[in-house]
């Protein structure tokens, strides 16, 4: 579980978050959504203790990163996976470098564990017989599926994923979003998802938050929001034509 106490984010004069406090659930989906601009990336920076709030605390578990020495945020650190926007595989390295890279950076282990390891979770992503190939060599779905098992390798308590399905056809998304809650649940993560992706939404939204000029407009599941009369709420979802003709046909069914 992570837990956001009433944090406060600023550039300069401009005031990016201002307040913001929420939870998120561990062996659940938790997706940040709101509009371009709303603060969703700077929120998660503030997670990933690369932007120090002015105000408020984050608590990993029980404990505040703000309390953490050195060596315990190097601690927290190792129990991060990070799936970055577009993948960000390493062109120059082949894929079982890709994945064995965040081993390298944290473990003493011999190559062979390591390999092991490696298999391991290309197998969990459907990839094998693909160690040997270069990113270039592989589909957009494919990439995606590798930096999946980069970011899972180390068995994390906590997954960050910012915005995993661009550039992905809508199946292969859903397939992407579905393999990401699948690994949630089996390992019980508390995963974050920064998205723009209704879909993604309806999919594996189990904890949605809503954040709209730096503040939190509303929260709650992915059934709840497509019910809700929130406005910040039916603004951002209807902004698109597709989801507000469904909600007129559910409204003339009702
Ligand atoms: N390092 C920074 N220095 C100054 N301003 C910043 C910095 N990072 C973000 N901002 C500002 O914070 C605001 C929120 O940006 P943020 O990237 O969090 O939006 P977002 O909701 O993730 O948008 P998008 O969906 O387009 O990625 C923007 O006005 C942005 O210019």
């Amino acid at each position: 579980m992570i837990k956001v106490d009433d944090v406060h984010k600023g550039f300069g004069d401009e005031k990016i978050l201002k307040g913001i406090t929420t939870e998120f659930d561990r062996g659940k989906t938790n997706l940040i959504i709101g509009q371009s601009g709303s603060g969703k990336t700077v929120l998660l920076k503030c997670l990933l203790g690369l932007f120090k709030p002015e105000q408020g605390r984050i608590y990993y578990e029980d404990k505040a990163i703000q309390d953490m020495d050195d060596e315990e945020q190097r601690q927290l650190r190792e129990k991060i996976g990070m799936l970055f926007q577009g993948g960000a595989l390493f062109d120059s390295m082949n894929i079982e470098e890709n994945v064995m890279f965040p081993l390298r950076m944290f473990t003493k282990q011999k190559k062979s564990e390591l390999l092991d390891k490696v298999n391991t979770v290309l197998k969990r992503v459907n990839l094998e017989n693909v160690n040997k190939k270069f990113p270039a060599e592989i589909s957009g779905g494919m990439q995606k599926r590798v930096s999946i098992a980069r970011a899972i390798v180390n068995d994390p308590k906590f997954l960050f994923c910012d915005e995993p399905n661009s550039g992905l056809d809508p199946k292969t998304a859903t397939l992407i979003d579905n393999l990401i809650q699948e690994i949630t649940h089996e390992n019980n993560i508390t995963t974050i998802v920064v998205t723009h992706d209704m879909n993604s939404v309806m999919e594996i939204g189990e904890k949605v938050v809503l954040l709209k000029e730096g503040k939190l407009a509303w929260q709650g599941t992915n059934e709840e929001i497509f019910k809700t009369d929130n406005e910040d709420v039916t603004n951002f979802v209807y902004s698109s034509d597709l989801f507000k003709k469904i909600r007129e046909v559910q409204n003339k069914e009702a």
